[in-house]
């Protein structure tokens, strides 16, 4: 049997160091920034040109397989994750890092195959950090092994999440009622790094026990999904249930006490599925 994904693995490590120079590179200019969902949820020609660049460069290696790229779903292609082989891109996370020049912005890039994640690869481009995992394989920093924490005292946890680009006064509430239960537990802090999959890179290599969102879409999190399994924490749902790529929330811990424990604080509030019927968000941007 061999490795059947060791070469698609190989390519998706090449394109994001790739990307991420891109990236670099675009940052020391000056970026031209458009809307998207929200005034607040940005998007910048670098985003639509990295992902050109990694979808390009993989489907010119493998042309049957299957695409799902955060810009291409704005554009109203389809979000289905099928039995067939599909890469789950985000071209670039932490857009509104990469305008403001905050240093969290990480090239994500999943690979399923049957629904089942395969391998995920998360390269933060400003730390010039290569985070990876593959099934069965364990996950790296570089060429460091990485493993969660093994605090299970909540008391002594750092938890991280995000508030999204939704404004809604409703949501906005639910978001910081739930991080103000979570701090005042006392946990020893909360951070957010502006990026889901860094903040899933962080719990791996146990620099945070905990990182949970409402409001995160698959390619957000698909890839820092396998890298967090791979160094030994734990997926859920945000109630509780089975860890679901496509429901847009998720909670992903060193261990099930702090899962668990993180859960109960969590104030649910509705987020369409990724895979619901297309919805094209309409690009704004300012002349
Ligand atoms: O930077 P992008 O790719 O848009 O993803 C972020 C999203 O915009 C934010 O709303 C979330 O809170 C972050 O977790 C995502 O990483
Ligand atoms: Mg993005």
């Amino acid at each position: 049997m061999g490795d059947p994904w060791l070469s698609a693995y190989d390519a998706a490590l090449r394109v994001a160091r790739k990307a991420g120079a891109v990236i670099r590179d675009a940052g020391e200019k000056e970026i031209k920034v458009c809307t998207k969902s929200s005034t607040v949820d940005l998007v910048t020609k670098t985003d639509e040109r990295v992902e050109k660049i990694i979808i390009g460069a993989l489907r010119e290696q493998f042309p049957d397989h299957c695409f799902i790229g955060e810009e291409s779903v704005a554009k109203g292609e389809p979000c289905n994750l099928t039995d067939k082989p599909t890469w789950i891109i985000d071209p670039v996370d932490g857009t509104t890092n990469f305008v403001h020049g905050f240093p969290f912005v990480a090239v994500s890039i999943a690979f399923a195959v049957n629904k089942e994640l395969e391998f995920g690869v998360v390269y933060s481009c400003l730390e010039n950090k290569m985070y990876r995992g593959r099934n069965g394989k364990g996950a790296f920093c570089d060429d460091e092994k990485i493993e969660v924490s093994d605090v299970k005292d909540i008391h002594k946890s750092i938890i991280i999440s995000e508030h999204g680009t939704d404004r809604s006064c409703e949501k906005v509430e639910k978001i910081f009622s739930t991080m103000k239960k979570i701090l005042c537990i006392p946990v020893h802090g909360l951070r957010g790094s502006g990026t889901a999959a860094t903040n899933m890179c962080l719990v791996a290599c146990g620099a945070v026990e905990a990182f949970f969102e409402i409001g995160i879409h698959c390619w957000d999190i698909a890839a820092g999904a396998v890298i967090v399994k791979e160094a030994g924490g734990v997926l859920l749902d945000v109630n509780g249930g089975p860890f679901d790529l496509m429901s847009r929330r998720m909670v992903s811990a060193n261990n099930m006490v702090i899962a668990e424990r993180i859960i109960k604080e969590i104030e649910i509030f509705p987020a369409d599925r990724d895979d619901a019927p297309i919805k094209k968000i309409t690009k704004f941007c300012k002349k």
